[in-house]
């Protein structure tokens, strides 16, 4: 027998935008360009994997979920689970691999499925969210969001919604796999229907696709996380933009990216790839993202984390078996990466609108 998890959670996504368009008119625009995002990334002309990940996700099995964790850093999901089922689950989330954003953990004791990801993401967390004040309450959206291992963190950190995108059909129907127990858990104990698997949604889609408004009081979110995706941007100031224009009047950006030490004169645009990364393209120094943030009407912009990141945050597991950061490294000098550049380090930003 067959779950329908994802047919749920898409039911549910609709709700709360139907919700938020009695008071928010921007949220019927939401709503018109729903179906297209929705079908195009069932599209398998598209999206070649498409078929085999719904079916990993469908074929999970309905689990007595006695609660959900959002709050500690491995996301744990607490059933017990049998030797057969832990077989089975193994087996169906392998299928969703690579798994590069959490860890997760489905089960205690002896038969537990934990999912041991590229990224320590809970390491990033306990980074930024010291810096945010209080989540209680508010809509969020997390661009770039992954797996969805930050959103769930939100959620647990008290946010009133979560919305997460990501352009990524695998890293959607990964959301999709973990809000499947957590939803197992809201179904039995959440009459109401105002628990964490319906505050959480995941639309696979790219911020610049959003619509978005410049009329006061018609944006959805106090605060729009993101994260990781910044460098990956060949447009930084139309990202950036396009980031304020989601937010309401006083709403809190968070922004995590790669930097480079330096003056407000500072940008690094590597010439051809990164730490062995096609795809990035603005580096600026923390003192030219100040400078980026303000031009586009930010204020208030504080640096409030600089790390740089270790071997032990990112590195090859079970789950991730592909090459990772100690293989972007130059191997004489873990200071550069293998093109000669700085090695990964990333500070995060708030800023007000
Ligand atoms: N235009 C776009 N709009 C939205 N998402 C995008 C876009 N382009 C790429 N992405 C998505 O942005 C994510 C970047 S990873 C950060 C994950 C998490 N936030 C983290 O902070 O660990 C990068 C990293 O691991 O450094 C990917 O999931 C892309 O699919």
């Amino acid at each position: 027998m067959t779950n329908k998890t994802i047919e749920t959670a898409e039911r549910e996504l609709y709700l709360a935008l139907i919700q938020r368009a009695q008071y928010r008119p921007i949220a019927t625009q939401w709503l018109a360009n729903l179906p297209q995002w929705l079908s195009d990334i069932k599209d398998k002309r598209k999206y070649a994997h498409a078929p085999a990940y719904l079916s990993s996700v469908e074929n999970l099995p309905q689990l007595d979920i006695k609660n959900v964790d959002l709050n500690s850093d491995v996301l744990t999901i607490d059933t017990q689970l049998t030797e057969g089922q832990n077989k089975q689950i193994t087996a169906l989330m392998k299928q969703l691999m690579p798994w590069r954003k959490g860890p997760f953990q489905i089960g205690i004791g002896d038969n537990k499925v934990f999912i041991d990801t590229e990224w320590h993401s809970d390491w990033k967390w306990n980074r930024v969210a010291p810096h945010l004040g209080t989540l209680e309450g508010r809509y969020v959206l997390d661009v770039g969001g992954g797996s969805g291992y930050h959103g769930w963190r939100m959620a647990g950190a008290g946010a009133k919604q979560v919305i997460i995108i990501d352009p990524s059909c695998l890293f959607y129907h990964q959301f999709m796999a973990i809000r499947h127990f957590v939803a197992g858990f809201d179904a039995d104990t959440d009459d109401d229907k105002t628990g964490v698997g319906y505050r959480t949604h995941y639309i696979p889609v790219g911020l610049e696709e959003l619509p978005s408004s410049s009329d006061q009081g018609n944006q959805l979110f106090d605060t729009v996380f993101c994260m990781g995706v910044l460098y990956h941007r060949q447009s930084p100031f139309e990202h950036l933009h396009q980031l304020r224009n989601q937010l309401i009047k006083g709403g809190q950006l968070v922004l995590e990216t790669l930097v480079v030490e330096g003056d407000k004169n500072t940008v690094l645009v590597p010439h051809d790839r990164y730490a062995k990364m096609n795809n990035v393209y603005f580096l600026p120094s923390v003192a030219a993202l100040t400078g980026w943030l303000e031009k586009v009407g930010f204020s208030d912009v504080k640096c409030v984390d600089i790390d740089i990141t270790s071997t032990e945050e990112q590195r090859a597991t079970d789950w991730m078996t592909y090459q990772s950061l100690k293989d972007f490294l130059d191997p004489n000098d873990p200071t550069k990466t293998i093109e000669g550049y700085p090695a990964p380090m990333r500070a995060t930003l708030i800023a007000t609108k």
